[in-house]
This record gives structure tokens, C-alpha cells and sequence, in this order.
């Protein structure tokens, strides 16, 4: 595995043409448009760590290392965007295990979002899966076209995948075909992965996992919350109700280029089929009571669920699903939550 660090890379300090002097220890000669980016970044690197760097570029083989990410990006005078959380995947063995923590094989069909220059998606077609691609980048959809375009495999949409209408985009593409559900695997923006989580868990009717690159810390809090702690939220609930969730491996951030701020971590997200999910009469009014239970953070469940019912009759569904009734939101389980949901539905 080949690591490259670029730690003091900053987003703004990339100029489209290069003006600024080059040390005289990056060859100068080279007017290769991805030189010249290159030694723009490089310009604010130490010698050392400079040295170092070009190093284990000129030995990277992947056909997305350093190298030709920055002449992909650089082709079409792209530069990493802060806003669409354009990190990209510099390692190719993490693509391969990402696409191999989703099984991913012959014949699959796979929704990835965002991606980019197609470092995963060359992984996954050449996996043999159909891939539909979503990115919000115009140039970025441009590019992967443009690299797959000899692919019958291959699609690429130019959306916002948040606003996307995903579930009718993948019945169109599954109807008729013999797979019977789909999988997901994304390199994702940090920014949206909330959103996405909260969009794809619940259609296990179509996905059968989700496996995301999230950051290290957000993956932690989704997959191992602690009861009785501020990091317990509904989106913990969600997740357990519609899936079995896993934390694979963390990924250091050294692996992306521009590198953020933070380390990733991969994520698992097997999907409970519709008829698999907790036994409630409602999803809806199930969410509806966890949410409103959770706004009261600090309160008690007979103070904060009183605009479903009295204190009183809380009290006493509290008793029937066999929790005290000095009960607080974070320190319900997801099964002591639809207790508590279908004692007070009954009534
Ligand atoms: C972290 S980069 C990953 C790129 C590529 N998958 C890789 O591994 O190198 C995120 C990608 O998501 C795209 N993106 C950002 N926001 C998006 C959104 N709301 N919907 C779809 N794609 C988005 C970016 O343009 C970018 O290509």
C-alpha cells in the first residue's frame, strides 16, 4: 500500500496557473500541466516531506494514485471543491475493500454516490457489477462519462443525490432484471452522510447493505452510541430499526487527496428487509415519539411525551412496558422504545 502525505495541502493556495516561484529541487523543465499543479501543492510542502512524497508517487501502479487523480482533476482544470467535500481516494486497495465489505460481485447492480474521478467505480465495474454513478459536479460527471464511456455497465446522473429521486431511479433500473436488490457503495462528502443514512436505511426493500466511507468519528457515534451519554440520538434508533450496523476499519486521512481534516472509517449497513423491521402498527407515529422524546433531551419521557398523553398516563405506560417512569429518552433501548411506542398506540 502505497501512503502519500500531503498534510499541509490547503484548498485555497491552489492556483489555477501556477505564477507563484518553484523551489529549485522540483524539475523545473516539466511543463506538464500536472506538473505544474503538482508543484504548486508541492510549493507548500517541507523539502523533506516533498522528497518523500514525489517518491512514493513516481512507485504508486494504481491507475488512481497521486498522480493521475491530479492529471484527471487537471485535464480539466478542476480543483478540489471544500463545498462538495471533494476528497479523493488515493488507495486502491481501501476501494477494493470497500466494494468487497458490500460483496460486491458479478451481475450486482450499485448506486454509488459521488464518484468523482471513478476510482471506485473502475473497482466496481471491473467487479463485473452495473454501477449507477450520482454526483452534483457537472465536470466530475463530464470525466466519468467521458473514462467509461465503452461501459454498458455504466450511468451517470447529475444530481444532488439529498434531492435525488433515488427510489424510482433504482426501481427503473432493477424492473426487469433478476438481481433482486441492490447494493450501495459510496465514497461519500462527510457533509451529507447524515442525510444519506436517513435516506437509504430505510429501503431495504430495494438495498441490501449500504457501505459507506464516513468520518471516523461520526461512523463511531452511528454504530456503537452509548446508552446515557449526549452522543445517543434518534438517528441511533433509526439506524438499529432499519439495519445491522457495522464498523469495518478506520482510514487514516492520508489516504485522500486534498487530505481532510479528520480520519474515515468504513461502514456496513446491512438492511433488514420491510418484514424484518420491529414489530409497530406505524413507522411514522413510532419516529414521530422518539423524535418528540429526544427534544426533551434532559427531561423525563412523562414531562416530554405529554402532547401525546397526560404525565399520568405515561407513568403508567412506562409501567406497562416494564420501564421506571422516571425514565429519560437516552436511556431507552431501540426494543424498550417500541414497548413504550405500542403500549401508548393500544391505548
Ligand atoms: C469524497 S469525494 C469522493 C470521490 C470518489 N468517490 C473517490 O473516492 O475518489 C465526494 C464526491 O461526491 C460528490 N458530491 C458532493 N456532494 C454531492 C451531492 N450532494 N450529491 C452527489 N454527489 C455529491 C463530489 O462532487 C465528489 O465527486
Amino acid at each position: 500500500m502505497s501512503v502519500v502525505t500531503s498534510s499541509s495541502f490547503n484548498f485555497k493556495s491552489l492556483s489555477p496557473s501556477p505564477t507563484r516561484p518553484f523551489p529549485s529541487w522540483i524539475n523545473n523543465g516539466d511543463t506538464s500541466p500536472s506538473l505544474l499543479l503538482l508543484r504548486e501543492i508541492s510549493a507548500s510542502f517541507s523539502r523533506r516531506s516533498a522528497n518523500s512524497f514525489l517518491k512514493k508517487v513516481s512507485c504508486a501502479k494504481s491507475p488512481d494514485d497521486y498522480h493521475a487523480t491530479l492529471k484527471s482533476l487537471n485535464s480539466r482544470g478542476r480543483f478540489p471543491r471544500k463545498s462538495l467535500g471533494q476528497h479523493y481516494m488515493l488507495n486502491s486497495d481501501i476501494n477494493h475493500q470497500l466494494a468487497a465489505a458490500a460483496n460486491v460481485k458479478e451481475g450486482d447492480f450499485v448506486l454509488e454516490i459521488g464518484p468523482g474521478t471513478g476510482s471506485l467505480t473502475n473497482v466496481l465495474l471491473n467487479l463485473g457489477a452495473t454501477v449507477l454513478a450520482i454526483d452534483k459536479d457537472p465536470h466530475m460527471v463530464d470525466l466519468v462519462r467521458e473514462r467509461f464511456a465503452g461501459s454498458d455497465k455504466f450511468k451517470v446522473l447529475q444530481e444532488d443525490f439529498v434531492k435525488s429521486h433515488i427510489r424510482s431511479h433504482m426501481l427503473s433500473i432493477l424492473e426487469g432484471s433478476d438481481s433482486a436488490l441492490a447494493k450501495v457503495v459510496s465514497n461519500l462528502p462527510f457533509n451529507i452522510s447524515t442525510d444519506v443514512v436517513k435516506l437509504l436505511l430505510p429501503m431495504g426493500d430495494i438495498f441490501s447493505e449500504v457501505v459507506l466511507l464516513l468520518q471516523d468519528e461520526a461512523a463511531l457515534r452511528l454504530v456503537e452510541p452509548a446508552l446515557r451519554t449526549s452522543e445517543y440520538r434518534p438517528i441511533n434508533i433509526l439506524v438499529n430499526f432499519y439495519s445491522e450496523p457495522e464498523y469495518n476499519f478506520r482510514v487514516p486521512r492520508e489516504n485522500f487527496f486534498p487530505q481532510p481534516k479528520v480520519d474515515a472509517a468504513v461502514v456496513t449497513f446491512k438492511l433488514k428487509h420491510p418484514k424484518d423491521y420491529p414489530d409497530v402498527s406505524s413507522t411514522k407515529s413510532f419516529f414521530s415519539l422518539v423524535n418528540s422524546a429526544f427534544n426533551g433531551k434532559r427531561k423525563m419521557l412523562r414531562k416530554s411525551l405529554q402532547h401525546i398523553s397526560s404525565s399520568l398516563e405515561i407513568e403508567k405506560a412506562l409501567g406497562v412496558a416494564g420501564l421506571p417512569v422516571t425514565s429519560r429518552p437516552e436511556e431507552l433501548t431501540l426494543g424498550d422504545f417500541v414497548k413504550l411506542h405500542n403500549v401508548i398506540a393500544r391505548e
